[in-house]
């Protein structure tokens, strides 16, 4: 069986999916696109040689009965409408991150799949299929460290448009740490507290930048992670885990060591395609496998995208109280089980 996908939003990330699912991955073909911007939707059927239908919107794509996949890639605002529309209708969905900009966007998401009474939708949150990642969660499964305590953690990004503002350090950035430091210690979070270093001169003045997030969860770890998206120097993701019997880090990505002109080096990335290739890579392949195999999608649910937008609720908070801020969620419902939580 073939995976029919319909994308919706062929900007950055949608045109590098359809490139991966049309030219890397196997058992998934894009049939329909879309775009607010129908020159982009248009230039991306060209550029990519796709004999798939232009619609003129999301509705007329999931109307489409040979679409059998939604693949919701437009901006965070416009997630939801998609989502729910495209449940509604019975079709699958892979929903870039966030998979609605609030928390109650995501309960109105997860309330029409139960009600629709199968999982169709599977969020993007693919660092659980990094291979340094899912090193790291083996390991602290496997008890080899002892019980997590802390977590050192760093989200760096070279620079970020006019546009990126205070509260996307949060929606945008540190919503992929909120998603996997979770998941790697099998806790659900329970505060949040921010600090503004000093501001680097090279964020605009909208922007305050670099960001201190200290996050507890429910069993006491407590997670520093900093947000630095004007760093500069690369693409940089930096994790490590401190337990009762020893420490656990993410590896850097690999790269070869020169030797010249009497330095050593190794090279640094400087964007979150190429450091995340192999993960966005995986994490596709598993959703058209899991949906071909079992008729379900088996990678983040939507109700990890309620998990993050709660957490990512609360942390905007903080940044403008400045107080430790309470993280509550509602209780899982049966439907979703525990499968969030577990390894993929
Ligand atoms: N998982 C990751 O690491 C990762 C990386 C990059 C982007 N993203 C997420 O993917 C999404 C897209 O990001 P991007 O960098 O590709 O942005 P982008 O601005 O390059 O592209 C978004 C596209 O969506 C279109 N669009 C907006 N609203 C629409 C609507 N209602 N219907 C149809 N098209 C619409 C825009 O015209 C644009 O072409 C964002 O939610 C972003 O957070 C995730
Ligand atoms: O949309 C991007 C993407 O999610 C990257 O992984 C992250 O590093 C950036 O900060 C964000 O702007």
């Amino acid at each position: 069986m073939t995976l029919r996908f319909g994308v919706v939003g062929t900007g950055a990330i949608g045109r590098e999916h359809i490139d991966r699912i049309t030219n890397k991955l196997s058992g998934g073909k894009i049939v329909a696109v879309t775009d607010v911007n129908l020159d982009s939707a248009k230039q991306t059927v060209e550029k990519h040689q796709l004999d798939a239908v232009i619609y003129p919107d999301d509705k007329a794509l999931i109307a489409d009965e040979n679409v059998d996949a939604v693949l919701v890639t437009s901006w965070g605002p416009a997630h939801e409408a998609t989502v729910v529309a495209a449940v509604e209708a019975g079709k699958y969905v892979f929903c870039e991150k966030p998979l609605a900009t609030t928390a109650a966007g995501c309960m109105r998401i997860v309330n029409a799949e139960m009600k629709r009474g199968k999982k169709l939708v599977q969020v993007g949150f693919m660092r659980r299929y990094d291979s340094g990642y899912v090193q790291l969660k083996q390991v602290i499964d496997n008890n080899e460290i002892g019980e997590p305590l802390m977590i050192r953690a760093a989200h760096r990004n070279p620079t970020v448009g006019e546009n990126y503002t205070t509260d996307m350090a949060v929606t945008d950035t540190l919503i992929h740490e909120i998603d996997v430091l979770h998941w790697l210690v099998n806790d659900d979070y329970k505060s949040v507290q921010v600090v503004f270093p000093k501001k680097t001169k090279n964020a605009h003045d909208k922007l305050q930048d670099p960001q201190l997030f200290t996050i507890e969860t429910n069993s006491g770890i407590v997670m520093n992670v900093e947000v630095f998206v004007n760093c500069k120097y690369g693409y940089d993701i930096q994790c490590e885990v401190i337990g009762e019997d020893g420490i656990v880090k993410l590896p850097e990505f690999p790269s070869v060591v020169m030797r010249k002109n009497e330095k050593l080096s190794t090279s640094i990335l400087n964007d979150w395609k190429y450091r995340f290739m192999d993960a966005y890579n995986v994490e596709i392949q598993d959703f058209i496998d899991s949906i071909t195999k079992t008729g379900e999608p088996q990678g983040p649910t939507a109700w990890d995208g309620y998990i993050a937008a709660v957490t990512s609720d609360s942390c905007v908070k903080a940044q403008q109280t400045g107080e430790k801020e309470a993280i509550t969620l509602q209780e899982r419902p049966a439907f979703y089980s525990e499968k969030g939580l577990q390894t993929v």
